[in-house]
């Protein structure tokens, strides 16, 4: 996560990817005349070292981190334990956490929803300290760049569910207060209706954030006020 802008009705986050990281540390740099290949160097540099270490985040003053997000679970075999102690120790370091939790196709089809978003939500709650540093993202991974978005009805059902699980297992003013976004396909033409769901504080955004849309998408958070 590179950058936190608040721009007056909403807070926004970019989270490039590594390499992009790097890139974006490449175009400040070639301002001040640095050496371009240099920066490709240190690129090549910076990914087999990985980016992923919370002090390296914190170095470089880049304040966010997502973790627990479905590719990592799925690929890497991130369980929901490995995900909570991740958390713990972001936020150890002064990070504030993305947190992802979300369900397969199978999972929903077999009516596991619930059960699976709670006990990810779990692991995270057990570890985390400072609820001021955490934002909840739901990202159903069937819906994750596939174009195939969760209804509103059916982000609204799983969001306002996770927050009576903070107000069981956590407390009343957890749950008011900690933002649980929704992420997986979301765009311009979707963003506004999920957005005016009650539970809904929010988006996590992957492909819309690259196209001009993305302008419109965060206009979204100023659908409730209106
Ligand atoms: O999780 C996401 C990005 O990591 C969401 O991606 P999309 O908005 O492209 O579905």
């Amino acid at each position: 996560m590179l950058l936190l802008r608040t721009v007056g009705f909403a807070k926004v986050v970019l989270l490039p990817e590594k390499l992009g990281i790097v890139l974006s540390f490449a175009l400040f740099f070639t301002a001040h005349d640095f050496d371009l290949l240099s920066i490709v160097y240190l690129a090549v540099n910076f990914m087999f070292f990985s980016l992923n270490s919370a002090e390296m985040l914190v170095n470089l003053s880049i304040p966010w981190v997502i973790i627990g997000h479905s590719e990592r679970r799925a690929l890497l075999n991130e369980s929901n334990e490995f995900v909570g102690d991740k958390v713990a120790y972001a936020l150890s370091q002064g990070l504030k956490v993305i947190a992802c939790i979300g369900e397969t196709l199978e999972e929903r089809e077999s009516g596991s929803t619930m059960a699976v978003v709670a006990a990810q939500t779990k692991a995270i709650a057990g570890k985390v300290t400072n609820w001021d540093n955490v934002v909840l993202a739901y990202e159903p991974v069937w819906a994750i760049g596939t174009g195939k978005v969760a209804t509103p009805a059916q982000a609204q059902e799983v969001h306002c569910e996770l927050r009576k699980w903070l107000h069981e297992n956590v407390g009343g003013d957890i749950a008011a207060s900690t933002r649980i976004i929704y992420g997986g396909s979301v765009n311009g033409a979707n963003c506004k209706e999920l957005a005016a769901q009650p539970d809904v504080d929010g988006f996590l955004v992957g492909g819309a954030s690259l196209k001009p849309e993305f302008v419109d998408i965060i206009k979204a958070a100023t659908v409730k006020k209106n």
